[in-house]
């Protein structure tokens, strides 16, 4: 497995688009360590796809280059970049059984036969479909030859990174919670280099070692889901990770309080100064907001409360501005109450980036 240095990339469709400024991958420069599970995470258009098939050779980068451990790749091809890829939709040979088509990719590499009768069994085992080994793949459900072109990519072991656009999408969903705990496990039996694109959270927050979140062309942080979770480096990780997102209220500073909506913040001293002229944003997570009683913490309206099961969200208003509670099922919820919120867990946004902690 290799090392991927992905160095200054740029990315735009067309020259005009390029001229005009229009790029789909705007700058990329980071490393995705050997034998590392990432997954890359955004919204339909941000750019997943655009730097998976640059890493997969699919696409030539506008700018910048891609390395796999010393050896630029940039303008390989992808069969002479050695890696396996899983796409949306089964890749396999229809005619040929299950079990030739798990071979397959094996027998080309001129792998020893009882190697290959043992590692296709091993795979047949891990995709659940040992009991169909010697049917013709024609036959399949659509789930199934999914299951296969997963086993495709697993099954070879000499490969650089296994890279895997949005694998699970035809699988039903109680079958998608096994075959990420499969991939999972596979993972940590061989460490390879595993690049995940997905949209779900869920998805990239169960498969991923570091999950790299990126927003309109750009990476916007890579990271542990703890670290996603508990300081988003930008103001969208924190809105789209977690349900409901992170909370974000327009605020004003003053000697070392945030002022939302005419109400004062204390904010943690570690927090670090801020340049003048730049828009500001407190952040907090609606998991770290409690319910006071009246009088004792910041005023707020309570307008909704919705049961989740075992957590209850309020959604709320302080003056104009609305924000979330999560709160335990049993915890009461008074008719008029005041917020508190978590000092520690409190972020500050300067120009959508997270202010850093001196
Ligand atoms: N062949 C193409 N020609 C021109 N623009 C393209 C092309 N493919 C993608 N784009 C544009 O590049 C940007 C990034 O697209 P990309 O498919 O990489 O995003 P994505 O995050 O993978 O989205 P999705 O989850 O919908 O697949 C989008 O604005 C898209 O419209």
């Amino acid at each position: 497995m290799a090392r991927i240095r992905l160095d200054h990339i740029r990315h735009a469709y067309t020259p005009e688009l390029a001229k005009a400024d229009n790029y789909a991958l705007r700058e990329v420069d980071t490393t995705f360590a050997d034998g590392g599970a990432y997954a890359l995470l955004g919204p339909s258009g941000c750019g997943k796809t655009t730097l998976l098939n640059i890493i997969s050779g699919l696409l030539t980068p506008s700018n910048g280059h891609v390395r796999f451990d010393d050896t630029d790749v940039t303008m390989l091809t992808p069969e002479a970049r050695n890696i396996a890829q899983v796409f949306q939709f089964p890749v396999i040979y229809d005619t040929m059984t299950v079990r030739e088509n798990l071979a397959f990719p094996l027998k080309n590499r001129k792998v020893p036969a009882d190697e290959i009768q043992r590692r296709v069994a091993d795979m047949l085992r891990r995709i659940g479909l040992e009991k169909k080994a010697d049917r013709k793949a024609r036959g399949l459900t659509a789930d199934e030859k999914q299951k296969i072109s997963l086993g495709r990519g697993l099954v070879r072991s000499d490969v650089n990174a296994i890279l895997f656009d949005e694998p699970l999408t035809v699988i039903d969903p109680h079958m998608k919670w096994q075959l990420r705990s499969e991939l999972k496990q596979l993972h940590r039996e061989f460490q390879m280099t595993m690049v995940y694109v997905t949209h779900d959270q869920t998805e990239a927050l169960t498969f991923a070692d570091k999950v790299v979140v990126m927003y309109a062309g750009e990476v916007v942080q890579i990271g542990t889901p703890e670290e996603l979770f508990e300081r988003p480096q930008h103001t969208f990780v924190g809105y789209f990770i977690g349900s409901p997102g992170m909370n974000l209220l327009p605020c004003a500073l003053e000697g070392g309080a945030a002022v939302v909506s005419g109400q004062r913040i204390a904010l943690p001293a570690s927090i670090g100064p801020v340049a003048a002229g730049k828009t500001t944003e407190l952040g907090i997570r609606p998991e770290f907001v409690s319910l006071v009683p009246r009088g004792q913490g910041i005023p707020v309206q309570i307008d909704k409360v919705e049961d989740i099961g075992s957590e209850r969200i309020v959604r709320a208003r302080l003056g104009d501005t609305r924000l979330s509670a999560v709160l335990d099922e049993d915890r009461e919820i008074p008719a008029e109450a005041d917020v508190a919120f978590t000092q520690e867990q409190l972020n500050l946004y300067a120009d959508s980036w997270l202010v850093a902690r001196r």
